[in-house]
This record gives C-alpha cells, structure tokens and sequence, in this order.
C-alpha cells in the first residue's frame, strides 16, 4: 500500500454562497492514504462547507479540488461511489430496521447480494449493534443511530470515509463509544477525513489537522507539532472564589509570559507547573483549587484565536 498516494487535494479551495458569503476563503491541504485528517474550528468556520464539497454535495466556486484523483464537477458520481459520508443529522431511515438500513444501502451501491449480507454481518458487529439489529431505528438512542450511519458509510468498503462532527450531540458514554470506533476504523487503515470541535479528541485521534477560523487555515501540523509551536509544554489552571479571582489575577500579572484570566478560571502557561505554583504561594495567592496540566489544542485554539472552541 503507497503510504504517501494523495487521496484528497485541495488547493486555494473556495466556497462562495449566494449570498456572498466566502464560506471558504482559499485553503489548501492534501489528505494522504491511512491517515486520520482533522478539519478543526468554531462554528460557522467553514468546516461543513469544505466537508460538502470534498463529498461532491456542494459545487467548488474555486480553486482546485481532486479527489481520489477524480474532479468533484466532474466525476463527482464516480467519485461518490468511492467514498463514505457521514453528515452531520443522521440520515438513516428510521421506518426501517437497523439491518435493513444496511442491507438497502448496499442495493444502492449495485453491489451483489452475497457482498451486502457478509459486510451487513461484520458492520452490526463492527458498529456494536448485532444485538439490535432486527430493532427499528427509531427505537435506538442517538449514539446507537450515529454508529449505524457510520456503518453504513462502510458498506462500500470506502477508500475514504468523511465525517461532520461524528459526535456533536452525544453524551459522553456515547461519544466514547462512537470515537473508540473511529479508533478502530484508523487501526484498520481506513482513510479518514472528519471535522470536530472537540480538541482532546482530534488530539488523540487525528495524525494532522488543520485549524479553520474566517474560512481559512490559521494553522496546520500534527497535534504534537501544533502544541509545540502555540502553547506552553504545561498550563496552571488556578481556580478563585469568584470575589477573589479579580484581585488575585491582578497579583498574578507577569508571573508567566502568558496570563489568562476567564469568568472561571485563571490559566498561567508555564514550562514547569509546579515551580509556576510554587511562585503562585509566593505571592501570597492562595486558590481554591491548582491542577498543572499539559496543553492541549485547546491552547492552541485559545493563542491563534483568542477565543475558547467549546463555550
Ligand atoms: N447553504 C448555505 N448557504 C448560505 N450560507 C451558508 C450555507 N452553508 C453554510 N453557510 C454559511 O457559511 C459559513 C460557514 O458555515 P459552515 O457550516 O461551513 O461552518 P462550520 O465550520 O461547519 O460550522 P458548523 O460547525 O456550525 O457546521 C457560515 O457563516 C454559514 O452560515
């Protein structure tokens, strides 16, 4: 298998609305075979918009864009065929059973019936829902559909499967659950393309990202790299009593390069956590509660955009 073969590239990659809008204002970034690529932003940075046209659902107002080699205006249904997509609202069809939803999917594909009842075993199997599968789907919960339609994004053994916030809305029972799938789908080699706005799991999940904000690409590079070049190796988060916080941020001004100060919490972004509370006591600031953690892409976000990604 290439390792390096290019399944999706996008360069200066534009999306404009009627109404104007440049949902996507010139990106570009190449999708490589195997790897997990994390699209990352706010809402309303442009994610969907750029997930939709990789998916050949929204035509490209500019640029180029390939995928799987082929041209989205183009060869959009060949190329369709080949990938499996994942929206954002669930689309399975809840008259149905889990397994019909299955089954009538891979009738959609033109694939042989032999084909579609091998891989309808192994995806309820594979999506934890053997169990339910003879259940109608409007009896399951919001995290059992999510993995039923990721499930069935799977039945045309996709060269690469996309994802719109695969876990927006879920508990976090739930979330767990559908992400250690996603974990699965990696580790079998499945290409994956997914958008997200949460940072500890793109962290964990995704080789390489791209952070999007305005409907451009303010940053790019693995998790690790991304931290390495935005944050701090650590961050003391200090709690205060909210009558505190005000005078206690005041004294803590300077202590390190970098101070935040939010309606919670207040985050010093240091190299040693510990030594940074030490100098904190020193000071005479005495927090209700001190955690030194290492930072996460959400420092990241925080430093390129000023804004925190989950309110
Ligand atoms: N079909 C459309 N017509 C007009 N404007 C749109 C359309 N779809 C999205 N937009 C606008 O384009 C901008 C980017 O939206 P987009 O959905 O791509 O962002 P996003 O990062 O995916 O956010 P979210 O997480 O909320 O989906 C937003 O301002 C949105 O209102």
């Amino acid at each position: 298998m290439k390792t390096d073969e290019i399944l999706v590239d996008a360069r200066d990659l534009v999306k404009t609305y009627n109404s104007g809008l440049r949902a996507v204002d010139g990106i570009t970034f190449q999708v490589r075979r195997g790897e997990a690529f994390g699209v990352l932003g706010a809402n309303g940075a442009g994610k969907s918009s750029t997930m939709r046209m990789v998916a050949c659902t929204s035509p490209v107002s500019g640029g180029t864009l390939r995928v799987l080699g082929g041209d989205p205006d183009r060869d959009g249904a060949a190329v369709r065929a080949r990938l499996g997509v994942v929206p954002q609202e669930d689309s399975v069809d809840t008259d149905l059973t889990v397994r019909e939803n299955l089954l009538i999917y891979g009738r959609y594909f033109g694939m042989r019936w032999a084909d579609i009842t091998r891989r309808t075993t192994e995806l309820l199997e594979f999506a934890r829902l053997t169990e339910r599968a003879d259940e109608q789907v409007s009896n399951l919960s919001g995290g059992m559909r999510r993995r039923l339609t990721i499930a069935r994004a799977l039945i045309n053994d996709p060269a690469i499967v996309l994802l719109d916030e695969p876990t927006t809305g879920l508990d976090p029972q739930a979330r767990h659950l559908l992400w250690e799938r996603l974990f699965q789908l990696k580790q079998d080699g499945v290409t994956l393309l997914l958008t997200t706005h949460y940072m500890d799991e793109a962290e964990q999940l995704c080789d390489r990202l791209i952070i999007m904000d305005g409907g451009k690409i303010i940053a790019e590079g693995t998790p690790a790299d991304l931290i390495a070049r935005y944050s701090t190796r650590e961050v003391l988060e200090l709690r205060f009593p909210a009558a505190e916080r005000e005078v206690a941020a005041e004294k803590l001004q300077g202590l390190t390069d970098r101070v935040d100060v939010f309606a919670d919490r207040v985050l010093l972004y240091t190299a040693n956590g510990e030594e940074t509370l030490a100098a904190v006591h020193e000071r005479k600031v005495t927090p209700l509660t001190a955690l030194v953690r290492r930072s996460t892409l959400e420092d990241v976000f925080l430093t390129l955009t000023g804004r925190t990604l989950v309110d």
